[in-house]
Parts: C-alpha cells; sequence; structure tokens
C-alpha cells in the first residue's frame, strides 16, 4: 500500500491531505492546491502523507507514504502480497463499505450523465459475494526469466515490471497451484520462455481456467511464435496434473498489445471443459468468454432472467452472447432464442450447447449486435424481448438508434461499467423507463462493479 521500496525520498514533495472520497478506481481523493490528487491505497477521512510522483494541469497523481489519522473502515492488506499488483485495489477496505462503494459508483455515475428520470431510479444495495477471497476461476499469469530465475505472475499496472506470485488472494486455490506446477515443468523440460527486452521466441503467458461444477481445468499456453522448444513435451506433462483435460496454444507476436493473439491450437485433451449455471451445461473454448466468480455468476443471471418478465409467445435476443449462457438459460421460457457474439469460437460453443442441453429454440449468430440486429429486423423476425450484456465499451450509438426504433417490449442491460451505463441510459431513457437497477459483486477486492438494469418500454 505504500512507498515502493526501490524508490527515492524526496521529501520536499510529500504532502499532507485529507482524504475527500473514493475515485472510480478505488483511489483516495483529496484536493492540493486546488487540485483533485489521487493517491491509491488511501481513505475517505483519512489524513495522508503523500509524495507527488505527477503533475497535470488538472490533476496529480500521488502515492500514500504514511497514515496521519486512520479510517475505521480500514482492514489489514493481504499477507505476503505486494500492493503493487492490481486486481486488489479496495483491499484495504472492509468489506461492507466495498458494497457501498460499488453501489455510490452507479449513483454517481447517473448523477454526472443524468438519464431522463435518474433520480426515482431504484439502486438496489449490491449483492455481497458469499465469499470474498479465492472466487477466480481463471488465472492469466506472465512468465519471464530474468537473471537466470523464472518469474510467474502479474504485471503492476501501466509498468512491465512481473511480480513473481506466491500468492494472490482471489485467485482460486487450485488455478494457482496448476500455474505454480507448470512453471516448475517449464523450468524442468528447458522450455524456451519469451524475452520482453529482444523480443525473441518463446513461452509468454500461462492461462489456467477451471469449470466450477465438474473441475475441469484447460491450460492454454500463449507463445511468442509458433515452433517453441519443448512445448508438446511440456503439454503431455500438464496433461499428467490433477484435473487437467484440455491443453491449447495460443500464438500472438511482439506488435500485439493485447495478451491473446489469433491462432489458437488444441495440442492434447478434450476441446473444451465444460461448466454448470442454475442447471444447464455450458462448454468453454479457451478464447470464450465467462464470468470469473462462477458462484455471483448465476446469482446475476437468475436477476437477468427475472427482470426479462418473459412470455412462451417471445423471441429473445441475446446480444453479447459468449458462450450462449443467458439466452440458452432463458430458452424454456420463450418461443426461441437467437444469439449475437462476435467471437467465432465462442458461437461455435454457444451452438454446441445448444445441443448439449437438448434445446432445439435457439441459435447462435456470428457477427456484431449493430449490425446484425438491425438485419434481423429488416427480415420481420419479432424482437419482443433483449438482453444486452456489451463490454466496457458499453453499446454503439448506432445499436442504441436501431433499439429505439425497433422498441423491445422488454429489455435488460448487463453492465460492468457504471460510466458508459448512464451514457446509453440517456439515450434509451428516451423510449424506456429504468425500474430497477441491481449490482452483484462478482470482483470483491476490486472497484469493478457488475450491474443489472429492468428497463420497461413507456
Ligand atoms: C461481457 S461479455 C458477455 C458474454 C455473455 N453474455 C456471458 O455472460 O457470458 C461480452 C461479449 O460480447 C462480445 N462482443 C464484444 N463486442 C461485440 C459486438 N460489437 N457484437 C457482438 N458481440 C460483441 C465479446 O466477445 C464477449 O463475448
Amino acid at each position: 500500500m505504500y512507498r515502493k521500496f526501490n524508490q527515492k525520498e524526496t521529501k520536499e514533495k510529500d504532502v499532507i491531505i485529507t482524504i475527500k472520497r473514493l475515485g472510480i478506481n478505488g483511489e483516495g481523493i483529496g484536493y492540493y492546491r486546488k487540485k483533485i490528487i489521487f493517491i491509491p491505497g488511501a481513505l475517505p477521512e483519512e489524513v495522508v502523507v503523500a509524495k507527488i510522483n505527477k503533475e497535470y494541469p488538472h490533476y496529480i497523481e500521488a502515492e500514500l507514504v504514511r497514515i496521519k489519522e486512520k479510517s475505521p473502515d480500514r482492514v489489514a492488506y493481504p499477507k505476503r502480497v505486494d500492493p503493487a499488483i492490481g486486481g486488489l485495489e479496495l483491499a484495504h477496505l472492509s468489506y461492507d463499505k466495498q458494497l457501498e462503494f460499488k453501489r455510490d459508483n452507479v449513483l454517481e455515475a447517473l448523477k454526472k450523465y443524468h438519464p431522463r428520470g435518474f433520480s426515482k431510479y431504484k439502486v438496489k444495495k449490491t449483492i455481497p459475494a458469499p465469499d470474498a477471497w479465492h472466487y477466480r476461476n481463471k488465472a492469466q499469469y506472465q512468465i519471464e526469466r530474468d537473471h537466470g530465475k523464472t518469474k510467474l505472475g502479474l504485471f503492476a499496472p501501466n509498468s512491465h515490471q512481473l511480480y513473481d506470485l506466491p500468492v494472490m488472494p482471489t485467485q482460486s486455490v487450485a488455478t494457482q497451484k496448476t500455474e505454480r506446477q507448470i512453471k516448475e515443468l517449464a523450468e524442468r523440460l528447458h522450455v524456451t520462455i519469451a524475452d520482453p527486452y529482444r523480443h525473441t521466441d518463446g513461452l509468454k503467458t500461462i492461462v489456467v481456467r477451471q469449470a466450477q461444477a465438474t473441475k475441469e481445468i484447460q491450460v492454454t499456453l500463449i507463445t511468442v511464435g509458433h515452433k517453441i522448444k519443448n512445448l508438446l513435451e511440456l503439454s503431455s506433462e500438464i496433461m499428467k496434473l490433477p484435473n487437467v483435460v484440455s491443453v491449447y496454444q495460443n500464438e500472438t507476436d511482439w506488435r500485439n498489445p493485447q495478451v491473446w493473439g489469433n491462432k489458437t491450437e488444441k495440442l492434447a485433451g478434450k476441446n473444451q471443459i465444460i461448466d454448470e449455471i442454475l442447471g444447464k451445461q455450458f462448454a468453454l473454448s479457451p478464447r470464450a468468454f465467462f464470468q470469473l466468480n462462477p458462484v455471483q455468476t448465476a446469482t446475476l443471471y437468475s436477476k437477468a432472467l427475472k427482470f426479462l418478465d418473459l412470455t412462451p409467445e417471445d423471441t429473445l435476443i441475446d446480444a453479447y452472447s459468449g458462450v450462449g449462457t443467458l439466452g440458452i438459460l432463458a430458452a424454456d421460457q420463450v418461443k426461441q432464442v437467437i444469439g449475437i457474439e462476435t467471437i467465432g469460437e465462442a458461437v461455435a460453443d454457444a451452438n454446441h450447447n445448444v445441443e448439449l442441453n437438448h434445446l432445439k429454440n435457439a441459435n447462435y449468430i456470428q457477427g456484431s449486435v449493430e449490425k446484425v440486429l438491425p438485419e434481423l429486423e429488416q427480415n420481420g423476425v419479432p424482437i419482443d424481448a433483449l438482453i444486452v450484456d456489451p463490454p466496457r465499451t458499453g453499446l454503439a450509438k448506432r445499436l442504441i438508434k436501431t433499439l429505439l426504433k425497433v422498441k423491445p417490449k422488454t429489455f435488460v442491460y448487463i453492465s460492468c461499467n457504471p460510466s458508459t451505463l448512464a451514457q446509453d441510459l440517456v439515450l434509451l431513457s428516451e423510449a424506456y423507463n429504468v425500474r430497477l437497477i441491481e449490482n452483484v459483486d462478482m470482483l470483491p477486492q476490486t472497484p469493478r462493479c457488475e450491474c443489472v438494469v429492468k428497463l420497461t418500454l413507456r
């Protein structure tokens, strides 16, 4: 939480700040010489000593040095974890206050963009996760060799410094254990590790995902380049680890700023792992999106389905459908489901999942929602009910325009970003009433929110 050990003290830049509130990323916010100052790790009402790192025309970035007056909501930070690692931005705040913070984030975004009638929206209390630790079912760790020592872990935010991770307290025990076993195997088999400084080929990232219901584990080895020394031997050894049923290679290159590249190839075992939500089965390929907290996923999806108020005559559009989770869960209640998703592997998984669950009334289409939804309408498909679950960027303006024309009678918006949600509601509230917003805490210890919104035609 405090100053990084290798940073030099520059006393003259240390300032004393009273923290007023938390920012959307969980940082403490105060004021210094009439400018807003962001101090990660500081809490509201605390008086802290901070070191100014960077000053911009409208704000200042600083680092927490010492707490002079402590908040009663401060809790002990997890032991043996470097605070420089991302993903634990709220771990120093009591869990009750984390839940309040997530609700406040939604209220603040509504206040900022003020969609029609926003002050009357019912924004319910955040639903807590039954377990605020060890909930993440997928680990995506980088691997590097540094002065003859292999490091496996996460980068500090906005940095190229890799932290070797003996423990990550939000990650499930099994995924972490498998990650470290793979690291040991890679060392023992002398698998070439990619070098980010010299841009050489090799193993770069190890992804481990576990299905909660079946315990099956899928491993993806992300490599720079295709032919990596001893990768196939590594894959055979990984298959012998407990619960591992599937090993893939995903290939990237140094020009790609994303972690994942475009080519994915199976090295050993099954094509997919199978998970279960609310009694339905879902096969998952390595690239397919799946929520990270399986227990809360069931809560989130139950809310979404309840908010939809479906009837047996409805055609439901599952937009941004991933592996078809929401549409498949709703299929028994409607006449037909049409899903739309850009990633080909996820669409293939979704259609496979339709068969896996013995459904005859659901079909998933590859394409962007902005393009496919107007085409469906033009082809005379009745769009009675709609569920949208977009990425953080929210809905494209072009899509909102189509929705305001098509006007599905019942509509649920699942959002992982209150800011884009509030902006989209400004436009959608021209035709829709916002009945209810409910936050489900999918990612405890982080500032991330996930909310479900019930919209009905005016
Ligand atoms: C937040 S995930 C939701 C997935 C799914 N509803 C679930 O709960 O598992 C968003 C999904 O939208 C897909 N996606 C992103 N942009 C899209 C677009 N313009 N049109 C269709 N799908 C898109 C992503 O590939 C991803 O699978």
